[in-house]
């Protein structure tokens, strides 16, 4: 995938940006074997199945780091996080189909800094995680 160089003059307040992925078996493996958390609440399912939750899900971390790509392929190579905060406010599980959404809110010219709203639902509409990002645009 191409990553435009963008400015900060191309983004405006209310720029949206979706990215969806279907949530695998597989992912989730590969989460865990990247971030070294093998949480049993996401690897095993009989442990899981005696939790709150009744079963597996997945790390909160992954579908948050979905957000990365949405604004990185919104924002383009020009841009670098320097903030972003998340609450988890309901689970996802294995098959779910999450669209991570950001969505600016507030501009600072003068950094040529950007915040913005990052969420992402499951294929029901329900937010499954919901904060805060700011990025800065590096480009001159
Ligand atoms: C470490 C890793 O390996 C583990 C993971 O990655 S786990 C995966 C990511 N997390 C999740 O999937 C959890 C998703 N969240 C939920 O399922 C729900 O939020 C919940 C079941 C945990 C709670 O939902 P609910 O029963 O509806 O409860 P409330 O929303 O009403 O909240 C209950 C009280 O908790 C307080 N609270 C909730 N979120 C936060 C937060 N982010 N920070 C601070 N406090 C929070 C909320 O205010 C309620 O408090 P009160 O005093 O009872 O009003």
């Amino acid at each position: 995938m191409a990553y435009e160089i963008k400015k900060y003059d191309e983004f405006k307040l209310g720029d949206k940006n979706v990215f969806t992925k279907t949530i695998t078996e597989t992912d989730v493996i590969m989460f865990a074997g990247i971030s070294g958390d093998f949480n049993p609440v996401h690897m095993n399912e009989v442990y899981a199945k005696t939790t709150m939750f009744q079963g597996r899900i997945v790390h909160g971390m992954f579908i948050a780091s979905l957000l990365g790509q949405a604004g990185a392929s919104f924002f383009g190579g020009g841009a670098i996080y320097i903030g972003h905060t998340q609450k988890f406010t309901a689970p996802v599980r294995i098959g779910d189909t999450i669209s991570a959404i950001v969505e600016v809110t507030e501009m600072i010219p003068e950094k040529k800094i950007i915040k913005y709203r990052a969420y992402c639902q499951n294929q029901e509409g329900k937010i499954v995680v919901d904060g805060e990002a700011t990025i800065k645009i590096i480009t001159q």
